[in-house]
């Protein structure tokens, strides 16, 4: 380690991470959170050794219709699934604008708070992965991050040669192993994660049709989610 601490995003409790201590960055419409989203975060923090993973609420998701729940909802459900593990933080930064919440520009704006030397994460599950082509700017990715890609039940398997054009020219080139050197981007790694098949429209489901949602999220988010009478109707 070098010592030097870099800029912390958005994170005033936590110790100051070191310039080269990699950052892990989850997205998500979480709607509600749950423990398919927890897990993949915790298998990459493990399996790439991050310091840090920013589990990131959309304000306005690009690719799909307005939310079931409010923003801010939404946000304060990510705050108590993460609350209590050190290495998990929610980042308000993309519920705060009203715009569309591109991947690209969060990236780029946390690439200005850290810096180039950090080595950063893109965290998605392989449904989300197998899309990139049609993300905004979605090229640019990966000269602001590096993308680890996780399995997930119901998803295509992560074959790299089974990959559809034109993700799989610029994929193939950048896959990386486990002991690879790896810098602050450009690298994607595959990651075999346990099966949880787990989604928030299934969730919202139960919910909906008055069934126990228990076991499948935290109880502190079931406990909001109760409070406030979030999904109960179908
Ligand atoms: N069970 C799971 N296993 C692996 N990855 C997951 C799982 N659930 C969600 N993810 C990944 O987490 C990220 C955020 O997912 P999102 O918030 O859309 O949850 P979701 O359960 O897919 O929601 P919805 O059912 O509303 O589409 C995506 O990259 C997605 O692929
Ligand atoms: O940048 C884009 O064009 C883009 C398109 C689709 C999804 N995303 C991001 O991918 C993450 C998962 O999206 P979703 O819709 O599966 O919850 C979330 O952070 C979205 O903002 C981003």
């Amino acid at each position: 380690m070098s010592g030097k601490t870099a800029a912390e995003p958005r994170s005033p409790h936590r110790s100051p991470l070191a310039a080269d201590q990699p950052v892990g960055v989850l997205g998500g419409t979480f709607d509600p959170i749950h423990y398919g989203h927890l897990r993949l975060a915790e298998e990459m923090a493990e399996a790439l050794g991050l310091a840090r993973v920013l589990f990131i609420p959309a304000g306005q998701p690009p690719h799909r219709g307005a939310p079931r729940t409010a923003a801010g909802h939404r946000l304060e459900m990510v705050r108590r699934a993460v609350a209590g593990n050190p290495r998990f933080l929610a980042d308000d930064r993309e519920v705060t604008h009203s715009r569309p919440s591109y991947t690209v520009d969060t990236l780029s704006d946390l690439r200005v708070e850290l810096g180039d030397a950090q080595p950063l994460w893109l965290l998605l599950g392989a449904d989300a992965f197998l899309d990139l082509p049609t993300w905004h700017e979605w090229r640019q990715l990966f000269s602001l991050s590096n993308i680890a890609v996780a399995t997930r039940p119901g998803a295509r398997a992560l074959q790299p040669d089974a990959l559809a054009e034109p993700l799989k020219t610029e994929v193939l080139p950048r896959l990386t192993k486990t002991g690879d050197t790896v810098g602050p981007a450009g690298a994607v790694r595959l990651h075999r994660m346990t099966p949880l098949d787990i989604s928030a429209t299934a969730i919202r489901a139960t919910l909906g049709g008055r069934s126990s949602a228990r076991y499948l999220l935290p109880d502190a988010v079931l406990g909001y989610i109760h409070e406030h009478q979030l999904y109960a109707s179908p």
